[in-house]
């Protein structure tokens, strides 16, 4: 992954993040955007066009003018009475399209999050990144383009105006101009603090939106209300929300004390601009002036309202862009070569700085045709020493090599494809079952036969063969018309998408920890049966699964304490048989 070397938050602004509103509108709809802004330019120019036809308007009242008078009460009554459905229509078009654009958005983030290695995703903070993107999809990126057409709508409004009051009087006019800077020093302000922030409200807002997952995704709901303990979770999950907007309201704070202290500052400018105009001007233009001073300081208000939506926006545009910068390109899928040999060479690992390493120096090698095991207690490092053989963790020192080479200098795709990985907390995709099973082929769609197959060697078939929709039936009861499988069925499903995979290299983290002994035994045979053309690599905790393997390498705190065949490790009476003693004493009595 591209090491960045400059983050392009420092240089987002109110201009940056509007102009991102804009592409973003423009791409989800260009003849919307078009139309919306049209329709803006109008609806913004009326009130000045309002104070040039009052004024008009009066000095027909002093001049007598009938005819003048007339058109002039025309005018105005047209300009008030089109100003709100004109605006009204910018602000439905504005709707639409922001919801447009926030479909792309919600787009753009998955292709992106799809496009990370495993190692990346890994990361804690790629998860707060990706959750802050997300979050703000919702509440400031996805609307930029709405605020965008209001600030545009104040910002034209106040300049129409402004124009309009500089005909009659120029220093006036330059009072009403300069009410608009107070806002935006406002907005600059708050968008330096918003930026400060954050990142630790991202951080807060993920733990409750996580809890908040507890207790409302149907699964662990279920588990929690069983336990009896679905009201702690609740209570918990209220309690880091309030924690979430009691770190908002330090931000409330400064934001309103800045845009009090900007309206302050823009209502007396506008006040100043309107005792110049009625000590200086004649009659028309002191009339023309006040409706000037109340067109001016809604105007600006708008505006300066939205603009400070677009500040606070954009510190999450900066992260937006960041995070899709970030995300490499979309590797194209990689073909898996023929793998001979897998080494794993003196692996070294640690988690952080203050627990002992979880791997200390691992090194392992399988050959094609042969089935080697990992064993060891709980902890000992097996899902750490699978997780950087495929990758997913970047060992501190010593390497894998695949075919002699080393994986490091392999690109991401391309070390990918090589490995057929089912670990210990298997997907349950609640998909159709040919989008559960066929995720385990991304170069090609699976034909219904290539399916079946996978599912009979998973011994998955019978379990799909009782569904009324068979390959199309939705998996996960908490969908309309969806089915509720059993906890080793969903292993069942999860093993045949490794079968529908068939990569050169099988990682299998205890494949079968939920199958029923009668299954287990059929998975295991068929393993054996088809292993000539792979290497297959299985972690597991049961000592009959493992006397047929070419190889078992025990793991301890780490390091690998023993190797050899089942035999030759019963023989030696160490580790592996301290570990599995319980088990062989049972198998034997039995
Ligand atoms: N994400 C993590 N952060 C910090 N420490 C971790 C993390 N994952 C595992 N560990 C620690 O690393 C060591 C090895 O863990 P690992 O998961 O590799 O063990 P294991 O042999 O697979 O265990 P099990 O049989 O329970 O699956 C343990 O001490 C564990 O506590």
């Amino acid at each position: 992954m591209p090491q960045k070397t400059k983050s392009p938050l420092s240089s987002q602004n109110v201009f940056t993040s509007s102009l991102f509103g804009f592409r973003t509108a423009w791409r989800s709809s260009a003849a919307l955007t078009t139309c919306s802004l049209g329709l803006l330019v109008v609806v913004s120019l009326l009130p000045g066009l309002q104070v040039v036809l009052i004024a008009r308007l009066v000095d027909s009242v002093s001049t007598g003018d009938s005819g003048a008078l007339t058109t002039g009460m025309i005018g105005v009554a047209l300009c008030v009475a089109a100003t709100e459905p004109l605006a009204q229509a910018v602000r439905a078009l504005g709707y639409q399209i922001v919801s447009r654009a926030r479909a792309d958005l919600h787009g753009d983030l998955a292709h992106a999050v799809a496009a990370m290695p495993p190692s990346m995703l890994r990361r804690p903070e790629t998860v707060d990144r990706v959750q802050s993107v997300k979050d703000a999809i919702s509440m400031q990126t996805g609307y930029l383009y709405l605020n965008v057409l209001l600030a545009l709508q104040g910002i034209i409004g106040a300049i129409g105006v402004c124009l309009a009051v500089f005909t009659f009087n120029v220093l006036s006019g330059l009072l009403v101009l300069l009410a608009a800077l107070p806002v935006y020093l406002a907005s600059s302000y708050l968008n330096r603090v918003q930026d400060r922030m954050d990142a630790p409200l991202a951080a807060l807002s993920r733990r409750a939106g996580y809890l908040e997952t507890l207790i409302t995704h149907q699964r662990s709901a279920t588990e929690l209300n069983s336990l009896g303990t679905g009201q702690r979770v609740a209570a918990w999950t209220a309690a880091q929300y309030h924690t979430v907007a009691d770190f908002e309201s330090r931000l409330l704070r400064p934001l309103l004390k800045a845009q009090i202290l900007a309206g302050v500052v823009t209502g007396a400018l506008i006040a100043a601009a309107l005792l110049v105009l009625v000590t200086e001007q004649a009659t028309a233009g002191a009339a023309a002036g006040v409706v000037a001073a109340v067109a001016g300081a809604g105007a600006i208000r708008s505006a300066g309202f939205s603009l400070g939506s677009l500040a606070e926006a954009s510190p999450r545009v900066g992260r937006h862009l960041q995070l899709l910068e970030d995300a490499p390109e979309p590797a194209p899928q990689s073909e898996a070569p023929a793998v001979h040999k897998i080494e794993a060479v003196d692996l070294r690992f640690s988690y952080d700085e203050v627990s002992p390493p979880a791997l200390d120096g691992v090194s392992l090698s399988a050959r094609r045709g042969e089935m080697v095991a990992l064993v060891g207690p709980n902890g000992a490092g097996k899902t750490t020493a699978v997780n950087c053989l495929i990758g997913a963790l970047d060992p501190s020192s010593g390497g894998v090599f695949i075919n002699g080479q080393n994986a490091a200098q392999l690109e991401e795709a391309e070390r990918l494809a090589v490995f057929g990985a089912l670990s210990q907390e298997f997907g349950r995709f609640e998909l159709r079952v040919r989008d559960a099973v066929g995720l385990g082929q991304p170069a090609r769609a699976l034909s219904d036969d290539d399916l079946a197959d996978a599912l009979t060697k998973a011994q998955a078939a019978d379990v799909v063969a009782a569904m009324k929709s068979g390959l199309d039936t939705q998996l996960g009861d908490q969908w309309e018309g969806g089915v509720g499988i059993s906890g080793g069925q969903w292993q069942r499903m999860a093993l045949a998408r490794i079968y529908a995979r068939n990569a050169p290299v099988w990682i299998l983290d205890e494949p079968t920890s939920a199958i029923d002994a009668e299954a287990e035994y059929e998975v295991f045979a068929r393993l054996h049966r088809t292993r000539a053309d792979r290497i297959t690599i299985v972690v597991s905790h049961r000592a009959w699964t493992l006397q047929a393997m070419d190889r078992i390498y025990v793991l301890d705190n780490g390091s690998i304490v023993e190797s050899g065949t089942f035999d030759e490790l019963v023989a030696a009476g160490g580790r592996f048989t301290a570990l599995f003693r319980s088990q062989m004493a049972t198998s034997t009595s039995d």
